[in-house]
């Protein structure tokens, strides 16, 4: 296969976790990242990345092969409504942009272009990311093979329809916050009983790590917890206070809530 020239245009936190996964996985997949007026972050990217990177996507535009947007939902307006006169028939446009789904790529890239909407987290950066993806009417076999090298390299991912990209998008592109933030609460809840605040981050660090190895051995987290739970003791005292505190629940509508949003910032 020949090799693939990807443009970033957003050189945010989920564009460098993309390209760093990829580049660690990767030889033939070549970067290119922009942003409109970052050059201190360009410099520092392209120091750590060997990439190229420029602030004027534009010019680069017809030496791509795919384009990946990594750019806040909001610019998605600006960007789409200026590439639509320049991109080439066969130039490949995904978006990484919670609430931009490809009927919405559609509308701005009027010329049959093939699209694609992936949602990634940020552990595409360790080539760990669960992404979740939908494409475009006229994507062809050539861009499933170049988006399905891409995002073999970050991690595993599944094919959904679009609506069920909106519907999941707290899922897999979110939640990541909602259990880092689980994390940050056992750590101030250890460092409460008289250990160091280093001492709180390995304790529940290595918990965790542990716990997703038995996860990822396992898959069946149900089971993982019954056998923790020994009959009328410890962890069932605490399951049972978040139960009563409806904790699945409240999951359940912080899920909704993230979607909610992702969803208004799609229709902007
Ligand atoms: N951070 C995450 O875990 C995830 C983020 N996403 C999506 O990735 C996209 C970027 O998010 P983050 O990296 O978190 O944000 P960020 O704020 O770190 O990065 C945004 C980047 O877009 C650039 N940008 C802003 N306006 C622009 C414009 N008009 N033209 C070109 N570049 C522009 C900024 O300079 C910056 O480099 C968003 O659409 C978000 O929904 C999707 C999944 C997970
Ligand atoms: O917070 C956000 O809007 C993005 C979308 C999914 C994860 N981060």
């Amino acid at each position: 296969m020949k090799d693939i020239h990807i443009l970033f245009i957003g050189a945010g936190r989920m564009a460098e976790a993309i390209f760093s996964g990829i580049l660690q996985k990767e030889k033939d997949i070549h970067i290119t990242v922009s942003n409109e007026k970052d050059v201190q972050r360009l410099k520092s990217l392209k120091e750590q990345y060997e990439i190229n990177t420029t602030t004027d996507w534009l010019s680069v535009l017809h030496e791509v092969d795919v384009v990946l947007l990594a750019c806040p939902p909001s610019a998605h307006d600006e960007v789409l409504t200026k590439m639509n006169t320049h991109i080439r028939s066969n130039q490949f446009v995904i978006t990484v942009a919670a609430g931009i789904g490809p009927s919405t790529l559609e509308r701005y890239l009027t010329d049959k272009t093939p699209v694609a909407w992936l949602m990634p987290n940020t552990a595409a950066d360790v080539g760990k990311s669960m992404s979740i993806y939908a494409f475009g009417k006229h994507v062809k076999n050539e861009h499933v093979v170049h988006f399905n090298k891409i995002v073999s390299a970050i991690g595993a991912s599944e094919q959904l329809s679009e609506q069920q990209v909106h519907d999941l998008t707290a899922i897999t592109g979110s939640a990541p916050a909602f259990l880092y933030h689980f994390i940050e609460s056992l750590e101030d809840s250890a460092h409460t009983y008289g250990i160091t605040k280093k001492q709180a981050r390995k304790l529940v660090t290595e918990m965790i790590i542990g716990s997703a190895a038995m996860l990822d051995k396992h898959r069946d987290p149900m089971k993982l917890r019954d056998q923790v739970t020994s009959p009328g003791g410890a962890t069932a005292a605490g399951l049972s206070l978040l139960a009563e505190n409806q904790f699945a629940t409240l999951i359940n509508k912080a899920v909704q809530a993230t979607n909610e949003r992702a969803k208004q910032q799609g229709n902007k």
